[in-house]
């Protein structure tokens, strides 16, 4: 692929021109607002003008209500030699595709199962992507060629492939990604009123659990919209969970001893089944998860503190897996946790020590 261009240029869209551009391919810029367009190519995204011919592929990466829009708009001008959206939602966009009476041969459904909360060009990453499904959709119309760019364009974002019928892939998302945004705003939700009291006591637990309830609701809004029935489904079953633990709890607060087994039971019982659902969620690049052994290290709330202790575990020749940080309420420090392969724990500790770095005993 030597030329792309990219309409949506938000949070997906920039951060897949970025990957792009950082590859040497040619990448166009076009969103409604201009302002987030030129803010792409201030990021070295590519460049916010029209290109003069076809380009390989158009990436269509605009909010799920305006995709089959902006998809029937850019095949009718002929604009790519293949076009794939990343909506969040699959069944949907392809059929009202195809009720636009459009050729959808030159077309590929598609989603990159990363992302954050927070939206527009500013908040891109060239390495969103990496090591995270996306999936594809393609149908017995897609062109050969068309799958390949698809291909190539996951490739080169360094994501894994997952080739997914589209209503299959509305149905795993519901459980995996749709519930839990609702579930995690839920949870947030009773923060809203709450007393000051209790807010500033929040720690890791709740901050992970919330994380995504700082995600856009007009954006969700459409995404839940056009996957009601199995997010209705999944989250009716969390319903069912929410009923027999709030039983279990009352048999708890019950003077009859047989009514607290009964309640401990329960507990335990809904405790268990998270841990055996947690422990398929898969680690990194799609492998099973792999324990880590935590370094946590005390850092000031300065800028480039990140940078040095990163650089630091560089010089140590070991690769940090995964990163936490915790910040303390009110005060200017915090602390980074650094998720590393067992054997590298001992040599990390050496040498952040030998740097000077505080570390916490674990
Ligand atoms: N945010 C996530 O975590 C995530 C992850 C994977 C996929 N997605 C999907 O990616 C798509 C984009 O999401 P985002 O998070 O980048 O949103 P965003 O709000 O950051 O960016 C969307 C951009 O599209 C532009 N836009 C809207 N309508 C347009 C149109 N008709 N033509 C041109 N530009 C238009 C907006 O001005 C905005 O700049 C959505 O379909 C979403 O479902 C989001
Ligand atoms: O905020 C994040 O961390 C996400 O990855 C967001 C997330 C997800 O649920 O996994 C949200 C919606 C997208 O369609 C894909 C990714």
């Amino acid at each position: 692929m030597r030329t792309a261009v990219v309409i949506g240029t938000g949070l997906i869209g920039t951060s897949a021109a970025l990957a792009l551009a950082g590859r040497g391919v040619t990448v166009h810029l076009h969103d409604n607002d201009p302002a987030a367009a030129r803010t792409a190519a201030s990021l070295g995204a590519g460049t916010y003008e029209a290109p003069e011919g076809q380009v390989d592929l158009a990436i269509i990466a605009v909010p799920p209500a305006h995709v089959a829009a902006a998809l029937a708009d850019a095949i009718g001008r002929g604009l790519a030699r293949a076009y794939v959206d990343v909506a969040s939602v699959k069944g949907g966009p392809r059929r009202e595709l195809e009720a636009l009476g459009v050729d959808v041969g030159a077309y590929i459904g598609t989603h990159p199962m990363a992302g954050k909360e927070s939206s527009g060009p500013l908040a891109a990453t060239a390495d969103l992507f990496e090591g995270r499904p996306w999936v594809l959709s393609p149908t017995r119309e897609t062109d050969h060629e068309v799958l390949n760019l698809a291909l190539e364009l996951v490739a080169l974002c360094r994501a894994v492939p997952v080739v997914m019928d589209a209503d299959a892939h509305d149905r795993a998302v519901a459980l995996v990604s749709h519930t839990p945004q609702l579930v995690s705003s839920m949870v947030a939700a009773r923060l809203e009123e709450a007393e000051e009291s209790a807010v500033r006591l929040c720690g890791q637990g709740i901050r992970d659990v919330t994380r995504i309830a700082a995600s856009d609701p007009r954006m969700w809004v459409e995404i839940l919209s056009a996957n009601p029935g199995p997010v209705a489904d999944v989250l009716s079953g969390i319903a069912a969970d929410l009923e027999e633990t709030v039983q279990a709890l009352r048999g708890l607060q019950s003077g009859d001893e047989a009514e607290r087994r009964r309640g401990t039971k329960g507990i335990e019982d809904v405790l268990r089944r998270g841990n055996a659902g947690r422990d398929r969620v898969p680690g990194k690049h799609g492998a099973a998860p792999t324990s880590y052994e935590t370094v946590a290290v005390f850092i000031s709330d300065q800028p480039g503190e990140l940078a040095r202790i990163f650089a630091d575990a560089g010089h140590a020749g070991v690769n940090i897996e995964d990163v936490r940080i915790e910040h303390a309420t009110g005060q200017q420090a915090g602390l980074v946790q650094l998720m590393v392969e067992p054997r590298s724990a001992p040599v990390l500790t050496a040498e952040l020590r030998g740097r000077g770095w505080s570390l916490r005993k674990q």
